[in-house]
């Protein structure tokens, strides 16, 4: 039973420069004020987007830039600031990574899959969803964009395994519900729900 935390974002006073003055809706290129509405046309935006990724994956080296590339990509119809780091603190009941170690805690992530180079020679599933469950535990604690953290960093754990080539993730084959009890439990390094999220969604290619 999940405790009942309130998981909006909260920001620090300098958020007001991503919203409309008075509001708590993101600043777009579609001049939407609704903040429905906006949620609407960024989730289409970037479906059609994502999409898109799923067919002709951006290639990169698994590093914080690769991760703005694919943000960039998905989020270019909506916000100017798509792949651009945020510049303010965020917390979702979890205090995600301050904004200043945003670059160093992700390069931790990317040392740690360059040293197994970036999971190709994982071939047994139960080891590649535990490697899986860490490494997107962590991505999504360091959280380094100010929205679509989430669209992000599932589209590069489907590269890795695309680049591994054994494996396809398909996420919804998990719940919201399912991803935000993993990532919760994740931010305390507990990685066992988030592993078993794997187990659900890793299917062996023929
Ligand atoms: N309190 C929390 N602690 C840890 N992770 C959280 C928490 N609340 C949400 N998350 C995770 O943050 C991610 C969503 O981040 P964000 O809202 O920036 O991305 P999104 O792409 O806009 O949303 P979504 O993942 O719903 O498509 C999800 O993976 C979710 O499980």
């Amino acid at each position: 039973m999940m405790k009942d935390i309130d998981y909006s974002y909260e920001y620090k006073d300098d958020d007001n420069k991503y919203c409309y003055p008075g509001t708590n809706v993101l600043k777009n290129k579609l001049s939407i004020k609704d903040s429905e509405m906006l949620y609407n046309a960024e989730r289409e935006f970037s479906m059609a987007r994502y999409a898109a990724l799923q067919v002709k994956p951006i290639n990169g080296d698994f590093s914080l830039k690769h991760l703005r590339e694919i943000h960039k990509y998905l989020f270019q119809d909506v916000y100017d600031w798509a792949g651009v780091l945020r510049t303010v603190d965020i917390s979702k009941g979890t205090i995600f990574c301050l904004v200043q170690h945003i670059e160093a805690q992700f390069e931790i992530i990317h040392q740690w899959l360059k040293k197994r180079n970036y999971l190709k020679d994982v071939s047994d599933r139960v080891e590649m969803a535990k490697d899986l469950a860490y490494v997107l535990g962590e991505i999504n604690m360091i959280h380094p964009f100010r929205e679509g953290n989430g669209r992000a960093q599932r589209l590069y754990i489907e590269q890795l395994c695309e680049n591994n080539g054994r494996f396809e993730v398909n996420f919804s084959f998990a719940t919201q519900e399912e991803m935000l009890k993993a990532s919760v439990d994740a931010s305390v390094c507990n990685y066992e729900a988030m592993e078993a999220l794997f187990l659900k969604c890793l299917i062996e290619r023929n």
